[in-house]
């Protein structure tokens, strides 16, 4: 079994946990609410900016132009195709994406993009892939699940959302994978561990992301203190 294969089976149990969240069932059977999809959007707006600079920081430790049109191919995505699933929430919950840009981050969405970028800073290229690969593997697979079990058509609120992540072999990710494992063979057994723990906390966080967005997650502590009027 391929070192990638032993992360995607020891998280088995964390990706067949995403898919039977209630915001991804939400999303599945069309009855996630429009607070839930507008905190969704706008914390994900800003987990998106950190996952671009976490596969920045990637390049920043290429040695081969290979490898720096990979992380770069994703920036461009992230750039110009993310956009898409989060205009269809957008228009089901009659919001504008403008006006939910620039929010401060939840405590999870803190953790989440604190990790990767901490990963990406201090890791090695082996550890910053592993990082940042629970992120498309995970919704590939929520996408096709969704697809599978619901066959979606037009008619459905989220069929731009399903069909966008879901029913389609994501070519990059298949790199990704590869490029991970041959990173995995030549890294020494204490970078393998560090490299699959990332892997599994990241996978952990993309529960918790859902999770935040379903329970519209916020700091239970007010930030600022209201003034005591004399
Ligand atoms: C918390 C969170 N996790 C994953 C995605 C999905 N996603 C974000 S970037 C990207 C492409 C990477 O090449 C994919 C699939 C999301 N939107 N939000």
């Amino acid at each position: 079994m391929s070192f990638s294969e032993q992360l995607r089976k020891e998280a088995d149990h964390i990706f067949e946990a995403c898919y039977n969240h209630p915001f991804v069932r939400g999303i599945a059977d069309g009855t996630l609410g429009k607070e839930q999809l507008i905190h969704y959007v706008k914390q994900d707006f800003e987990y998106l900016n950190a996952i671009i600079q976490a596969y920045a920081l990637g390049i920043s430790k290429c040695t081969n132009r290979e490898d720096m049109v990979m992380f770069n191919t994703s920036i461009s995505f992230v750039l110009n195709s993310e956009v898409h699933p989060h205009n269809n929430f957008c228009h089901v919950a009659g919001v504008k994406f403008e006006d939910l840009q620039g929010f401060p981050l939840a405590p999870t969405a803190q953790h989440y993009t604190r990790h990767m970028l901490n990963v990406g800073r201090s890791g090695t290229l082996g550890e910053t892939i592993a990082v940042v690969l629970p992120c498309p593997y995970i919704y590939l697979y929520i996408g096709d699940r969704i697809i599978e079990e619901f066959q979606p058509d037009q008619s459905h609120p989220f069929y731009d959302w399903i069909t966008f992540y879901g029913g389609q072999e994501d070519p990059r990710m298949n790199l990704y994978l590869k490029r991970l494992d041959q990173l995995a063979e030549e890294a020494s057994e204490q970078e393998r561990t560090k490299m699959k723990e990332h892997f599994m906390l990241s996978c952990q966080l993309e529960y918790l992301f859902f999770d935040m967005a379903y329970t519209l997650q916020d700091w239970p502590v007010q930030k600022e203190r209201v003034a005591v009027v004399e």
